[in-house]
């Protein structure tokens, strides 16, 4: 069993254990008696292998993650009820290729009021990278308003931050700034890729803070009264917007190739408005000139 397949929060069991030095033999066991196969003994070593050495294991990508390139671990999980912080997330959907999984109860109803009360005086129209020369720009594929919050702005970005990446477990430093996004009656986003193009020139500049995006954390911040789903033409897949939840998708096959099944898009709001926040995940840290 490879640790990088294994349970968020499983990983994080094991991650501490290691930087708290831990017997290998006394974790397998304890592990073994839980119930789990005798293959766990190999996760263990490759986690002590990544994480055995000084610093903080939180902050290290687990190698299996870092040699993989576009790959980002397959997320399987195996309850539908993980707790996280304060919350008690669940898994309502969970697809294996392209990997996507659909969380309830991932924020709070009082989270997702205040960050759409946060990003309300800072909202501005959504652009779109050009990919022939890397400008943001305004266009009709895009209709929704949007606001940027820099990673652990504010206590209340920094404690989602650190709950999507205890989640995924992911480091928080691989997470774009988080982007607020309100569509009105009407407004949508075409379907797209989130994943950049390398051959493209106008998207090399973006793909030097951090190197390829691996996967996209959708989270609704309202209910919408029709329309609004996130949709994926190519699987036929319709996720309607609920206040809470959170659509998170990866955009690497079993080869590691960027899957274009991935295409997606927010379909028009039929009725009422539709507030969600984007966490896009990074290949690696991602560092800006001003970081
Ligand atoms: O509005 C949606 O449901 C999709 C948003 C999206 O594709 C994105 O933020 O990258
Ligand atoms: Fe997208």
């Amino acid at each position: 069993m490879e640790f990088a397949e294994l349970q968020p929060d499983l990983q994080q069991w094991i991650r501490d254990a290691v930087k708290a030095g831990q017997q290998p033999s006394v974790m397998v066991e304890a592990l073994l008696r839980a119930g789990y196969q005798p293959s766990i003994s190999r996760a263990v070593k490759q986690c002590i292998a990544d994480f055995g050495g000084s610093g903080d294991p939180d902050c290290r990508l687990p190698r299996a993650q870092a040699d993989s390139g576009q790959r980002f671990r397959l997320f399987e999980p195996q309850t539908n009820n993980i707790p996280v912080d304060t919350q008690r997330v669940e898994v309502l959907l969970s697809l294996r290729s392209p990997n996507l999984i659909l969380f309830g109860n991932l924020l709070s109803a009082s989270e997702c009021n205040a960050l759409i009360e946060l990003s309300r005086p800072q909202l501005k129209p959504s652009r779109v990278v050009n990919s022939d020369n890397g400008a943001f720009d305004l266009g009709e594929a895009r209709t929704s308003y949007g606001a940027c919050f820099q990673r652990a702005e504010c206590p209340l970005i920094a404690a989602i931050e650190n709950r999507i990446a205890r989640l995924l477990g992911v480091s928080a430093r691989r997470g774009e700034p988080l982007q607020i996004l309100h569509y009105e009656r009407g407004a949508q986003y075409r379907p797209h890729y989130d994943f950049f193009s390398p051959e493209r020139a106008g998207h090399r500049e973006v793909l030097s803070h951090g190197g390829q995006r691996v996967g996209t954390l959708i989270m609704y911040l309202n209910d919408v009264v029709a329309g609004g789903a996130t949709v994926f033409p190519k699987l036929a897949l319709e996720i309607l917007p609920k206040k809470g939840c959170g659509l998170f998708f990866s955009y690497a096959n079993e080869r590691g190739e960027l899957d274009y099944q991935t295409l997606h898009g927010g379909s028009p709001v039929g009725e009422g408005e539709k507030w969600i926040a984007t966490k896009w995940l990074r290949q690696a840290d991602y560092v800006t000139e001003e970081d």
